[in-house]
């Protein structure tokens, strides 16, 4: 108790001055699943990271003990399943992941797993609200078009709501168009930076390719590159054949997030990542929520960026795009009013 309100309070001084302490303590909750465990890893070998705090229905504390063992100077706790341990998770978290939920299998969408998830997220949203009301929640449960407004709809029946720390992680569709971007130009990865923008989901999912270093691309490697970042999460759902979805590409994609936010509230300027969160792009269309690349700063949300320059296939991308964004995003509202 007395550990979490002190980073608590160190948290509180960073606010004002940026290269103060560089203590954070950061929660996953859902810690012990496909996504969690790595997830926790990453974060466990992250210096800028001085209290990891998991939160599980089941099996927290003991991802937590063999973490703990990592020879990293943070402090590892894994909390007991009740609304206690939940609570004394969250408590003065500067960051919360959520990858709390079930997996697609083969055959579903993302949106079939709303009837699941949304109750979950809901629930945890509200913990969250009433513990770390300021902290920065990162949403990785899909899907993540509905889990996203859910978490913004239950913080404003709060009170507490703060569109500049809410997130959906759309970290994945980005890191997948630069690897099959190099696949396809036989490039380095590390070298392609492609921006996606909209959803996550499908035709949601909108790569702008015009914006790469391979603006030229076009035709059926055009078409079919598209389809494949759209579609990427299905490669991993069929592979892994009832098993579940991607899990260590998204811990990756996880812990990328979540240190491009951490490098950002410790000072760093232009620190630049795609991200879903509320905003003014498309707001006059209905879409009150929309991913592209967001400027961030110590307090999470600092500039939204244009969308940019795109030809004329990538509108018509973006404009079916919007189209089921919209949908997705009320189910997530109606859901929220209709089950508080
Ligand atoms: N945003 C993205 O790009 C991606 C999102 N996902 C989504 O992430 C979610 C998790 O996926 P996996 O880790 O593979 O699933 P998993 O089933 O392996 O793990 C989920 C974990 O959540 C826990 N959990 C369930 N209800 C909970 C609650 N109320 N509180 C705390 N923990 C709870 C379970 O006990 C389990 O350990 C899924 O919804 C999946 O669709 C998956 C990949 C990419
Ligand atoms: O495909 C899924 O269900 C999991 C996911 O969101 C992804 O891998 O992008």
């Amino acid at each position: 108790m007395f550990a979490a309100r002190q980073t608590f309070n160190l948290f509180q001084k960073r606010a004002f001055s940026a290269s103060a302490s560089q203590a954070s303590k950061v929660a996953v909750l859902g810690a012990a699943g496909g996504i969690g465990q790595p997830l926790s890893l990453l974060l466990k070998l992250n210096p800028r990271v001085s209290e990891l705090a998991l939160y599980d229905i089941r099996g927290g504390p003991g991802v937590a003990a063999d973490l703990s063992h990592i020879n990293t100077n943070s402090t590892v706790t894994g909390y007991n399943p009740d609304a206690a341990g939940l609570k004394e998770c969250l408590e003065g978290s500067e960051i919360i992941l959520i990858p709390a939920g079930v997996p697609r299998k083969p055959g579903m969408t993302r949106d079939d797993l709303f009837n699941t998830n949304a109750s979950i997220v809901r629930d945890l949203a509200k913990a969250a609200a009433d513990a770390a009301p300021k902290a920065h929640v990162l949403v990785i449960a899909n899907p993540v078009n509905s889990t996203v407004p859910i978490v913004s709809e239950v913080y404003k029946s709060k009170g507490v709501y703060d569109p500049k720390r809410l997130f959906g992680v759309t970290t994945l569709d980005v890191v997948r168009a630069s690897r099959f971007i190099s696949e396809v130009q036989k490039t380095d990865p590390a070298n392609e930076k492609v921006t996606v923008v909209g959803g996550h989901s499908g035709v949601t999912i909108v790569p702008l390719l015009s914006q790469s270093n391979h603006a030229s691309i076009s035709g059926e490697t055009r078409d079919t590159l598209v389809n494949r970042i759209q579609f990427g999460g299905d490669e991993v759902v069929k592979a892994k054949d009832g098993a579940g979805s991607a899990t260590l590409s998204m811990a990756m994609a996880g812990a990328r997030f979540a240190e491009s936010l951490l490098r950002a509230a410790q000072g760093e300027k232009g620190v630049v990542e795609p991200t879903f969160v509320e905003s003014p792009l498309y707001k006059d269309q209905g879409v009150d929520f929309f991913a592209s690349k967001v400027e961030l700063g110590p307090n999470g949300v600092e500039k939204i960026l244009p969308v940019g320059e795109v030809n004329e296939y990538e509108q018509k991308l973006i404009d079916t795009c919007l189209v089921d964004l919209k949908k997705n995003i009320q189910k997530g509202v109606d859901f929220v009013k209709a089950n508080p």
